[in-house]
């Protein structure tokens, strides 16, 4: 059982809505300290919205949520010295240098003189940038602003770091190895809330929300939730993939089927029996040659499990 002191975040009920909109409707959370939570949703689903009230920047319509001990959004305003925030724009002066920029948020936190040039030149290593602090920020690759937004948004030890799809604009090294700096921030006792579409993401954070429309739709560890998908997943491997999809999406008895690459996945309801040998008889029936077997749900299917009966366009106010 975890205790409240073990909780960063606690939310209930949060919502906003934008005129008719509601961007997020009534979200519970309880993020645990010092671990990596992510917020995996479509664009559109509301994890900015729900990072920017959780950071005090944006009042919710209704709904309450304790961050690090402090009500918001009543004091918002304390909450500010203890947490970073980063989003995909990284918010970085271009025409300032990188030594420039993080004496900048040096002076924007108050960091005392005598403990700040030890601190910006062990983030400097840390997130090799060493040899570029003479760099103008607006010159570098996006994944060495990535780094140096980083370095920026930890400068000040935060408790906690709020980060909206930092990876987005980034090569798939670069997000393995901004993915490792987190896991040490995480070690060191720094609770970090995530915001990403990607699935390999989601799939390493210790826990995840998923989110649909302003809706949390599923909330656990990536191993929880692919236990508890509620369905059978059977992969198929066919001659004409196309013809196999069409063919098994009519069957009421089949949830989903998604083309992967040359293979299928297809979602049967753990309720419906021999999901293997229905799918099987069904492609055989109309001659389709295919090689099927059962398998482990991944996150996707995850995903796409819980997502099915959501509303679609223009059904979200
Ligand atoms: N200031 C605003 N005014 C009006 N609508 C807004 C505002 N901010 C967000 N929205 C709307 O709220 C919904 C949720 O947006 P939000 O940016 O939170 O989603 P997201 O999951 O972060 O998406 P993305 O991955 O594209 O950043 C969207 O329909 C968006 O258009």
């Amino acid at each position: 059982m975890t205790e409240a002191s073990d909780i960063a975040i606690d939310a209930r009920g949060l919502s906003k809505s934008f005129g008719d909109l509601v961007a997020v409707d009534k979200l519970d959370l309880a993020v645990p300290r010092a671990r990596i939570y992510g917020f995996l949703g479509p664009n559109g689903s509301g994890k900015s919205t729900t990072i920017r009230m959780l950071c005090g920047l944006l009042k919710p319509s209704s709904g309450s949520a304790r961050v690090l001990g402090i009500d918001l959004p009543a004091d918002a305003a304390q909450l500010k010295p203890r947490i970073g925030y980063m989003t995909q724009k990284f918010s970085l002066y271009g025409d300032l240098t990188v030594l420039e920029n993080l004496e900048f948020i040096a002076d924007v936190y108050a960091i005392a003189r005598n403990e700040r040039k030890a601190r910006i030149n062990d983030l400097l290593e840390r997130y090799d940038l060493a040899e570029r602090r003479g760099q103008f920020a607006g010159t570098m690759s996006g994944g060495q602003k990535q780094r140096l937004a980083l370095a920026c948004a930890v400068l000040h030890k935060p408790e906690l770091l709020l980060l909206d799809e930092p990876t987005s604009a980034v090569d798939p090294k670069s997000r393995r190895d901004f993915w490792a700096k987190l896991f040490a921030l995480a070690d060191s006792g720094t609770t970090i809330l995530v915001s990403t579409h990607y699935m390999d993401e989601a799939e390493r954070c210790h826990r995840l929300a998923i989110l649909d429309r302003g809706v949390k739709v599923a909330d656990g560890s990536p191993a929880e939730l692919q236990r508890n998908t509620g369905m059978s997943i059977v992969e198929v491997l066919a001659d004409d993939p196309f013809r196999a999809q069409e063919l098994l999406s009519r069957s009421p008895d089949i949830a989903s089927v998604t083309q992967l690459g040359v293979r299928l996945r297809v979602l049967i309801p753990l309720a419906i029996g021999e999901p293997l040998a229905r799918v099987t008889s069904l492609l055989e029936k109309h001659e389709i040659s295919a090689d099927c077997q059962l398998t482990q749900p991944s996150l996707e299917d995850v995903f796409v499990a819980v997502t099915l009966n959501s509303p679609r366009d223009g059904a979200r106010t």
